[in-house]
């Protein structure tokens, strides 16, 4: 893979339209940190100042509708928005003044996620009486997806407190709540906890109007008074992932799952004294490198130019426009095949030292690879006329020696990162190699005696294990490398050793030494 080249590219840009809580758990600030936390970038137009913490609602300053909507196209009409959700939005004018705005930008508004905020948990009304109905009438049909929870849904339809009571009523609720325009409606179950196999779990209904279906998003119940900000938290959440593309099922889905993760891992957090906040930063982690790609981050560690002289070394341009001495070639392969016999070894020490079965399936898999490469070897070398005895019987070069036994080395003595990483600089540059030369207009193909051995690595089988080892790495880097600075500089110094050897080993194939 050649590394990646710095490329401007648009990030995927969420909206929310709410209510700033002074307390950091609700509101405009629970939005945006769920926004960051699910990695889109988020604006923010607030409707409303509440002076709030843990306890309650102690005062909510309204800004005028007129406002509201200058933050509204003054956001849109430069950044725009892949998705926008609302929530406390406090006054008829102010929807009023949402709804106007939104339509002069109906491309932005396409992805309107609503939660229809009315009271805040700690009992303060969040939305006046009276704007219930500009909900219903001017809000809820440019909506794609509603996300009440019981009580809102019960004010929504017009029913007594209390009057939706179980699955069931949740069902019929869904469904009627549809009937005022949102193409979904998710119905949250987290006031009606259920039993199931004598676990008690939350059930969220996803109704979807066009195909009249209905999913259940079920998760385990947590006890927990942490539970402040939960319904913006996950409104922004199904906001964040609508953003970046996915579908709304999928959307709901991640989101649950976010929100399920944030509230379990904050239960046992002491912010305030009263409900506290759900944790939005689960999911983040320190990293000793930037970017999310640990396999992007060693390329980028190497020192400038380093990886170029590997992969367009004048060996391998010999190869691509088949100028390359045949002797060269036969030395080079005879002492390919004794490389791969070690890298086989070294494959089946990765396996040998994984923690689980998959990732020793993975490495088994590597080996298997390795075993057919040096058949193609063989097969070669038999072409050329070249026993498969005289390839046995050749003599290791030093300079084999010294890759090789490095690499089994790192395995011996270090963790299966360090083996990994040691092995990657073949894995990795022969694949980039393969496909470079498959796809470079200037590669000699008609005549050209090395083009099956360009075919080899450009071909799906090795292009596969080259996605393997790479998969293996990002999941050992997330579990070692992740936390340690030192870690990762001790898995960047085995690569540039290993790249520094694959060059030496193409100056060997030059040389014939
Ligand atoms: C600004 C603002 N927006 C929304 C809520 C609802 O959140 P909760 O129901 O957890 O109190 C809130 N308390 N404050």
């Amino acid at each position: 893979m050649p590394p990646v080249t710095t490329a401007i590219h648009n990030v995927p840009k969420a909206l929310t339209i709410a209510g700033s809580d002074s307390g950091g758990g609700a509101g405009i600030q629970a939005d945006i940190k769920t926004m960051a936390a699910l990695q889109v970038y988020s604006s923010s137009v607030v409707t409303s100042v509440t002076s709030q913490n843990t306890l309650g609602v102690n005062g909510i300053h309204e800004l005028p509708a007129e406002f509201v909507k200058q933050q509204l196209t003054t956001v849109l009409s430069d950044i725009g928005s892949d998705a926008i959700k609302t929530g406390m939005l406090s006054s008829a004018p102010i929807i009023q003044a949402v709804v106007d705005a939104l339509k002069e930008y109906p491309e932005c508004a396409k992805n309107l996620v609503v939660d229809p905020v009315m009271v805040s948990t700690s009992g303060s009304r969040l939305l006046n009486k009276d704007a219930v109905d500009a909900v219903l009438t001017q809000l809820l049909p440019m909506t794609l997806v509603l996300t009440p929870n019981v009580p809102e849904a019960e004010v929504l339809l017009g029913l007594a407190p209390g009057k939706i009571a179980t699955l069931d009523d949740m069902v019929s609720a869904a469904r009627q709540l549809a009937k005022a325009g949102p193409a979904f409606v998710l119905l949250k179950g987290g006031h009606l906890p259920q039993t199931r196999h004598d676990q008690r779990i939350v059930i969220d209904l996803l109704y979807d109007r066009d195909t009249d279906t209905l999913l259940e998003l079920v998760q385990p119940y947590v006890d927990t008074l942490n539970t402040h900000g939960t319904g913006c938290t996950l409104s922004a959440a199904i906001a964040s992932e609508l953003a970046k593309g996915l579908n709304v099922t999928d959307a709901v889905q991640n989101a649950t799952t976010y929100i399920h993760h944030a509230i379990e891992s904050a239960a046992h957090v002491k912010i305030g004294t009263g409900a506290g906040p759900v944790n939005h930063f689960y999911n983040l982690r320190w990293m000793p490198y930037s970017g999310s790609s640990f396999v992007q981050a060693l390329y980028d560690a190497l020192p400038e130019g380093l990886w170029e002289n590997y992969v367009d070394h004048p060996f391998v341009r010999g190869i691509a426009d088949g100028t390359l001495p045949r002797e060269c070639f036969i030395y080079y392969i005879k002492q390919d095949y004794l490389y791969l016999q070690s890298y086989a070894r070294a494959a089946a020490l990765a396996a040998y030292k994984s923690k689980d079965i998959d990732t020793c399936a993975a490495n088994a898999k590597i080996v298997t690879h390795i075993h057919d490469e040096t058949q193609t070897h063989l097969k070669y070398c038999e072409q050329w006329g070249i026993s498969r005895e005289e390839v046995l019987a050749t003599p290791e070069s030093v300079y084999n020696v010294a890759y090789t036994r490095f690499v089994l080395d790192k395995g011996a003595s270090g963790d299966q990162l360090d083996l990994q990483v040691a092995m990657a600089a073949c894995l990795l540059g022969y694949g980039d190699i393969g496909v470079r030369l498959f796809n470079n207009p200037a590669t000699k193909r008609e005549g050209n005696p090395y083009w099956p051995w360009i075919e080899t690595y450009a071909g799906e089988q090795y292009q596969d294990a080259v996605d393997v080892g790479k998969k293996l790495m990002e999941d050992l880097a997330t579990h070692s490398v992740s936390t340690s600075a030192t870690r990762f500089k001790e898995a960047c110094d085995i690569f540039e050793q290993g790249v520094r050897l694959e060059i030496s080993f193409w100056d060997m194939g030059l040389n014939m030494n």
